[in-house]
């Protein structure tokens, strides 16, 4: 009995500190004009319920709280914006005292002149001269060859491997980036030492800034260090070379391109801005489509057609170029269907460099805004059927120049990379399409929230591209003389053949359009696991 009062009391005693905290914390932010909202414990806030529950706290807030409430997480106090209209007016009002307010160990490991940490007109000669290098004039000259170039050799011998789709296309991102920057370099054994140290890098800046032996923020701190000694050895190798190079640094090293002189340190830093920016919204964006496009056979359809339709026009050796990357109208809209359904970004964060009033309410100077535009993918007024993977959606233009419209962020911030980003995933889609068939390994875990993962990996078995029972008609045969484009090959018809022509059947690729030598075409399309069907057209 008395063990039980003892146990009583402590609860009780319990139960009364932890209100008395939590009562106290709001007090402390208490203040005439904030929004509403509750602050959790001291110290903490309300991180732990914010990263647990993710969307669901962030919905159970806005219907206690309405669109605009206040919170602590990730170590500041924070106002959470979930409405469309003041989204808009905040990313749009940068010049009003609305900056850039990524947490400190994302800003340290990225470095002082990252664009993320600079404002006014600092920010606008880096973004220019960042904008001189990806503009669409470059991406159709010198990018579009680059990327090529190298998804046709990254995606290469996957035939009849059981690979791992997430750890491929972060690679992917990181090397493709890194030949564009430095394209002789990249092939070097030394692009293996940069990527391991990057990652270190990227893990660091989501990490606690907390400077411990061991900890992920003590690794990326030294990764940025590798990483600034092997830039600043290229570029030293740069410029006692006389050899010309056609790539991004040797655009900043020429100022005179570039309008806006950038001296080493900045070099450095807007090279680790494109690296880190275009990583992790490029490789997961291609891990979702290619998972989307498994999961809907009639989606992966028209994208092997409008795929196999730019192979046929070209010849085996011929890159994707300009003309071919805009005419991949659907392609696109996969690839902003993914980025909107699995919501690649969740948010962007600002802080107020003054008391500022926003929607009524008092922002106290140095509070963060957390800009959460998640919400606004699963609008049914803007998405009928949001949570469909529909990419047909997006073939009328429209949705893309709509206010909301904000996967690439807004205002003086609005993403600058998103061009050459579309461009490397349609080019990793087009080169994974035509060239293989896959199907998933199963029970691999997707987290959707902070981050999209699949933290064991999403692995896949891929199959060679032979898809089996095919039947063409006899007439079919007869008639016409028939080729098979196959990816970059043309083949006769009867080299592809693995039964008679008595039997009537063909093995085809199911990603193979027939051409015949009259002339007349076929289609030949089947989704996973169901029988292909021949459309003469
Ligand atoms: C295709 C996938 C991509 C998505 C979904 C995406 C998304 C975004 C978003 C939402 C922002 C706004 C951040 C903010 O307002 O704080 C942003 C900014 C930015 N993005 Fe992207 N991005 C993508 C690809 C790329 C690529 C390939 C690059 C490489 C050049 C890049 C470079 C940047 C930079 C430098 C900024 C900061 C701009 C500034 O502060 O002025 N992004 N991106």
């Amino acid at each position: 009995m008395a063990v039980l009062a003892v146990v009583f009391v402590v609860v009780l005693g319990l139960y009364f500190c932890s209100a008395a905290l939590l009562r106290w914390n709001e007090l402390r932010y208490r203040r005439k004009g904030l929004p509403p909202g509750t602050m959790g414990w001291p110290v903490f806030g309300e991180t732990t319920e914010f990263l647990k529950q993710g969307p669901t706290f962030m919905k159970n807030q806005r219907a206690r709280y309405g669109n605009f409430f206040k919170s602590h997480i990730l170590g500041c106090p924070t106002v959470v914006s979930m409405d469309p209209e003041l989204n808009r007016y905040i990313l749009m009002n940068e010049a009003k005292g609305l900056v850039p307010g990524y947490p400190q160990s994302m800003l340290d490991i990225l470095g002082k002149c990252n664009i993320a940490a600079v404002h006014g007109s600092t920010h606008k000669y880096m973004r220019g001269a960042l904008l001189s290098l990806v503009n669409p004039t470059m991406i159709r000259d010198q990018f579009l060859p680059t990327i090529d170039e190298f998804m046709r050799s990254h995606l290469s011998n996957w035939d009849n491997q059981l690979i791992d789709i997430q750890q491929k296309t972060k690679e992917m991102a990181f090397l493709s980036s890194l030949k564009q920057i430095a394209g002789s370099a990249s092939s070097t054994s030394m692009s293996q030492v940069f990527m391991s140290e990057f990652f270190k890098l990227v893990l660091g800046t989501i990490s606690l800034p907390i400077d411990l032996p061991g900890t992920n923020y003590r690794h990326g701190f030294q990764a940025r260090k590798n990483i600034v000694n092997i830039l600043r050895r290229i570029i030293e190798e740069r410029r006692v070379s006389q050899d010309r190079e056609h790539d991004m640094l040797a655009c900043l090293l020429r100022a005179e391109e570039t309008k806006h002189k950038l001296n080493d340190e900045e070099i450095i830093d807007l090279i680790i801005t494109f690296l880190y920016s275009g990583y992790e919204t490029v490789s997961t964006t291609s891990m979702m489509a290619v998972k989307y496009l498994h999961d809907h056979p009639q989606a992966l359809n028209e994208l092997i057609k409008e795929h196999s339709e730019i192979t046929a026009r070209k010849k085996p050796d011929d890159p994707i170029n300009w003309a071919d990357f805009k005419s991949m109208r659907f392609t696109r809209a996969v690839i902003l269907e993914t980025s909107r359904l699995a919501t690649i970004v969740n948010g962007v964060l600002r802080k107020t460099t003054r008391d500022m009033e926003i929607n009524g309410f008092v922002i106290p100077k140095g509070w963060r805004i957390y800009v959460y535009t998640r919400e606004v993918n699963y609008d049914p007024y803007m998405y009928p059927d949001p949570f469909i993977f529909n990419p047909w959606r997006w073939m009328d233009k429209c949705l893309e120049t709509h206010n909301y419209f904000l996967l690439f962020g807004g205002g003086t911030r609005q993403c600058p990379g998103k061009e050459l980003g579309i461009a490397e995933i349609s080019t990793f889609l087009h080169y994974f399409v035509t060239r293989y068939r896959w199907e998933e390994v199963g029970g691999d875990k997707l987290v959707k929230f902070p981050r999209v993962e699949a933290p064991n990996g999403l692995r896949l078995r891929i199959l060679s591209g032979i898809w089996p029972g095919i039947e063409m008609t006899q007439d079919d045969l007869d008639l016409h003389r028939w080729f098979v484009v196959d990816g970059d090959s043309v083949y006769s018809l009867e080299m592809k053949l693995e039964n008679s022509k008595s039997e009537k059947m063909a093995r085809l690729n199911m990603q193979c359009l027939l051409l015949a030598d009259d002339g007349v075409s076929c289609w030949l399309s089947g989704g996973h696991g169901s029988r292909p069907t021949m459309d003469l057209f």
